[in-house]
């Protein structure tokens, strides 16, 4: 199934949360990246039909989401938030889930999705009882419990061990092999890299890319930057290297020596090179843009 996001705005009060996207998330596992606060979790809400668009259309498969209780059916999110109470067991919990959705056999439902995330054995404990692991994969089976062909889950890596991060992780690419449509919302690059193909990036409410995960990466990985170095001379290191033409910006600094190489990969090589025969010695060098905020900053730059 397709999400189709058109022109979709939100705002809450004066914040504008959501602002003016355009996107389709189609079958497999697609990873919405983005720094904290730049939406992603208002853009689920969207798509779960928990929130109404303030501007825009969000479709499954051209219906229409909000105030459409056909469609949530096909619909499963985690929230990122606690939303459950402790004192139910896992059990109870997700056979409520079935139960709300009006399944059939609720019983049976509840018990394949508790099985489908290895919860049996912890299923009549409370679940205030529950690791941060264990609430994550009861939530995931409550979201589940429908069996719906479209899962949206918010940070669902945060806080777990690596071993439950790991069980998850492969949950999620199997039901996105098997073709559900599943999105999954995330702050760090790395989960994101091990799960999905596809990503969509969100900065500060906007649609910064889509595509790829090794093309946006390798577009990150391409673009200048900028390194501050500190040496035995700073003065003299930076005169020989902006006698080179190809190591690009040079500034001193209060911080030191900065310098914005276009071509990180030849800078790295070029540096220890120019010191050397500046008789400079280099005692440290650290990336100054490094943090997602300024990747992200850089993509949402290029592509405005
Ligand atoms: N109910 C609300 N009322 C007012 N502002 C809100 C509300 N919910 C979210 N916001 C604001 O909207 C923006 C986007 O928030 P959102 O939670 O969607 O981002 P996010 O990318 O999911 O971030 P995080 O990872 O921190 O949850 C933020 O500036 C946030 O402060």
């Amino acid at each position: 199934m397709n999400i189709e996001l058109a022109q979709v705005s939100r705002w809450y009060g004066n914040v504008v949360a959501v602002n003016d996207i355009t996107m389709t998330v189609g079958p497999g596992v697609t990873g919405l990246l983005g720094p904290n606060g730049a939406g992603k979790s208002t853009l689920l809400h969207m798509m779960a039909g928990f929130l109404a668009p303030s501007g825009g259309t969000v479709t499954l498969d051209g219906n229409r989401i909000w105030h459409n209780h056909e469609i949530y059916r096909s619909i499963g999110l985690v929230p990122e938030r606690e939303a459950v109470y402790g004192f139910l067991t896992g059990w109870q919990f997700v056979l409520s889930s079935a139960r709300l959705h009006r399944l059939p056999n609720p019983d049976d439902a509840a018990r394949k999705a508790l099985a489908l995330v290895e919860m049996e054995s912890a299923k009549d404990r409370r679940i205030e009882t529950y690791s941060k692991g264990m609430r994550q994969r009861v939530k995931v089976a409550a979201a589940l419990v429908h069996d719906p062909q479209v899962l949206l889950l918010d940070e669902p890596f945060n806080g777990m061990d690596p071993r439950q991060r790991m069980h998850l992780m492969d949950l999620v690419r199997d039901m996105g092999t098997a073709g559900k449509t599943i999105l999954f919302s995330s702050h760090i690059l790395e989960e994101v890299e091990r799960v999905a193909q596809h990503i969509e990036v969100l900065v500060a409410g906007r649609h910064a890319a889509s595509g790829d995960f090794r093309e946006i990466r390798r577009r990150m990985t391409d673009r200048p930057h900028l390194f501050r170095v500190s040496s035995s001379d700073d003065r003299r290191l930076a005169a020989a290297l902006i006698a080179d033409v190809s190591s690009g910006a040079v500034s001193l600094t209060e911080a030191g020596l900065e310098v914005q190489a276009v071509d990180f990969r030849r800078f790295t090589r070029l540096l220890p090179k120019v010191a050397k025969e500046a008789d400079v010695r280099i005692w440290r060098i650290s990336p100054a843009d490094e943090d997602l905020e300024s990747v992200f900053s850089y993509l949402i730059n290029r592509s405005g």
